[in-house]
Order: structure tokens, then C-alpha cells, then sequence
């Protein structure tokens, strides 16, 4: 952020606040380099001129949404738009060819049903509201045209939503890319079936995140010529092993260990398990219980195919048979 050269008596600005973040003010005096601010709040404030930002006094009540368009592009400026957007629950803005999204912690689901991802199908950059799908149908369709590979990265820190929206991306590209009355279980139906066993067995309750992911993962998705999906493959690495047999309190250990726990007694007899609180690797933390996620129910939402293999895995039968 460069130093504002236009500041002076009377200029609406942004000063630093420690609750806030940034709070808007007016300059009242200035001497030397430094600032005097009469913030909005009733404060006032002496700070140094590097650390006032102009205010955007004409940007739009609605906020902006491309920060592209915004007349100062500033950490306040930025952070005041999607403050602004957020309030209506506008959650994606673009800054460019990149998305924002800024967490709802509550289910929005007019924003992803059917028929968003029908508006989003093939419509141009930047002609609807920001969206995830909409950065889905670029990379899409700039494959398919292209005939080019093309990856979306998904970043942020932990308990931002980078796991809830690359669910999105993989269940528009399965939108685009499935197809309709085949016989069995599609690839897309199983790409995205893969996603509560990725979590189980690498998810787990944190401070930050009751559903956070302790691995990294490379999703490909590989499309045919006429842009069907044609196969899948999902590359995980740096699972946080340590969480195994070491967890604190208010952290879980991993979800698969909990749903194993909670299966039917018919299960927890013939692989002598019991209640969580009874395992060292698992009480060792007072945390057994998570509020959103119920053990015993999630412990059957995998259904049969998904773990073929489940027998040379050991992984109970309560687990296939949905
Ligand atoms: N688009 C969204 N709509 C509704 N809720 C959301 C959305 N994005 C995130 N959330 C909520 O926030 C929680 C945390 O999001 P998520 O697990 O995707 O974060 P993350 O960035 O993957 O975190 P971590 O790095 O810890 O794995 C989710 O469990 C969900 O409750």
C-alpha cells in the first residue's frame, strides 16, 4: 500500500483500529507527518501519515462487485467492499479473473441448486453475479476450446471454505461433464461420493475448523474430447499424522475413528470396539463430541461401491451398506 499524497484537512479516511481492523474518520489537523483523526466512532486518533488511507466517499452503497473498480485499491478499501457486499450476502467478488469468497458459516443453498448451475452454463465471465461456478464454466470451457489442461487453485487459511468450495467447483464440472441416463454409478457420481471418505479419514475437529481438512489433495478430473467425464483421480499428501495418537482439548482426532465408534452393535461387537471415551488415542482430549456432525449417522453415509476394497481395508460393513 503506498503512502496517500492527498490527504489534508477535511479528507474522509481509514485510520487503524484494534477491534475494527480499520475504521473511517475525518482528518482534523495535520502536523509534520503527523495525523490528526476524528474517527466515526467518537475516537480520536494520531497517527502517522503513511498510515491513512482515503476513503471512497462515492463508491456504491452496495459495494463493487469487481474490486478492479474500486477507486482506491487499499487493504481498507478492499476489505470495507466485502464487508459491505457480506452484510447482503453477496459473498463472491471478483478482483479480476480471481474469486473472493468470504465464508457464510450458514447454508445458502439457492446459491447452488440446479438451476444457478443452469444460469452459470456457458454464460460469459463477468455478465452474472461473481460466483464459483462461474469460475468453473471458464476453466471448462477454455479446456474444452483449447484443448489445454487447466487447473483451479482453491487457497486460503484454515476454516475459510476451501473444502466446501472445491465440493462446488467438482460438482458443477460433474454438472457440465456427466452423463444423463447411463447405466450405474458415473464417474462424477463417484468423484463426488469420494469426498465423505476423504474427510473421515482426513478430517477432524480443530479450533479453527470442526470439519478441517489435515491433508492436502490434487483433484483431477479428466474430460474426453467432447467434454464428458471420463475418469478421475485424487492425489492426497501431507496428512498430519501426529493427530493420531497425539490430540488436546478442544481437538478431535480423526472423524473416521469416532463413526467406527458409533457404528451399530453389531459392528463395534465384531471388531471389539466401543464408546470413543474408552480409547487413549481418543479421550486423551475432553473433545468427543461435535456439534453438525453426528457420528453414528455419518458413520453409514457411505454407500456400497465406494470402498470395494473394504475388506482388505478392514473397514466395518455398516460402512457400505449405506
Ligand atoms: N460456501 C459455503 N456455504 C456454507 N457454509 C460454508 C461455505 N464455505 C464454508 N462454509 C462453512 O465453514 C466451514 C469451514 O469451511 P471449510 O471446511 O471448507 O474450510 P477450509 O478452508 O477447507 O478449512 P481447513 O483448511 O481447516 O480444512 C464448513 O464446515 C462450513 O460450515
Amino acid at each position: 500500500m503506498g503512502t496517500p499524497a492527498n490527504i489534508i484537512v477535511g479528507s474522509h479516511v481509514w485510520v487503524e483500529d484494534p477491534t475494527l481492523a480499520w475504521i473511517d474518520g475525518e482528518v482534523v489537523s495535520i502536523k509534520n507527518n503527523e495525523v490528526h483523526v476524528q474517527t466515526s466512532n467518537g475516537k480520536k486518533v494520531n497517527t502517522d501519515r503513511s498510515k491513512v488511507f482515503p476513503k471512497d466517499m462515492e463508491a456504491p452503497p452496495g459495494g463493487v462487485d469487481d474490486m478492479t473498480r474500486l477507486s482506491y485499491l487499499h487493504e481498507p478499501g478492499v476489505l470495507q467492499n466485502l464487508a459491505t457486499r457480506y452484510e447482503l450476502n453477496e459473498i463472491y467478488t471478483y478482483t479480476g479473473s480471481i474469486l473472493i469468497a468470504v465464508n457464510p458459516f450458514q447454508r445458502l443453498l439457492h446459491l447452488y441448486d440446479t438451476h444457478m448451475m443452469e444460469q452459470y452454463k456457458g454464460a460469459d465471465f463477468g455478465e452474472l453475479s461473481p460466483h464459483v461456478f462461474a469460475i468453473a464454466d471458464v476453466a471448462y470451457r477454455e479446456m474444452i476450446n483449447e484443448g489445454k489442461n487447466n487447473s483451479i487453485l482453491v487457497s486460503g487459511e484454515s476454516g475459510a471454505g476451501k473444502t466446501e468450495t472445491t465440493k462446488m467447483l467438482m460438482r458443477y464440472l460433474a454438472h457440465l461433464g456427466g452423463r444423463s441416463g447411463v447405466e450405474g454409478r458415473t464417474v462424477e457420481q463417484q468423484v463426488l461420493e469420494s469426498n465423505p471418505v476423504l474427510e473421515a479419514f482426513g478430517n477432524a475437529k480443530t479450533v479453527r475448523n470442526n470439519n478441517s481438512s489435515r491433508f492436502g489433495k490434487f483433484v483431477e478430473i479428466q474430460f474426453d474430447k467432447t467434454g464428458r467425464i471420463s475418469g478421475a483421480a485424487i492425489r492426497t499428501y501431507l496428512l498430519e499424522r501426529s493427530r493420531v495418537c497425539q490430540i488436546n482439548t478442544p481437538e478431535r482426532n480423526y472423524h473416521c475413528f469416532y463413526f467406527l465408534c458409533a457404528a451399530p452393535p453389531e459392528d463395534t461387537q465384531r471388531y471389539k470396539l466401543a464408546d470413543a471415551r474408552s480409547f487413549h488415542y481418543l479421550n486423551q482430549s475432553s473433545c468427543i463430541e461435535v456439534e453438525g456432525i453426528n457420528d453414528a449417522k455419518d458413520s453409514g453415509k457411505n454407500e456400497v461401491g465406494e470402498l470395494p476394497d473394504r475388506k482388505n481395508k478392514g473397514i466395518p460393513e455398516s460402512w457400505t451398506n449405506g
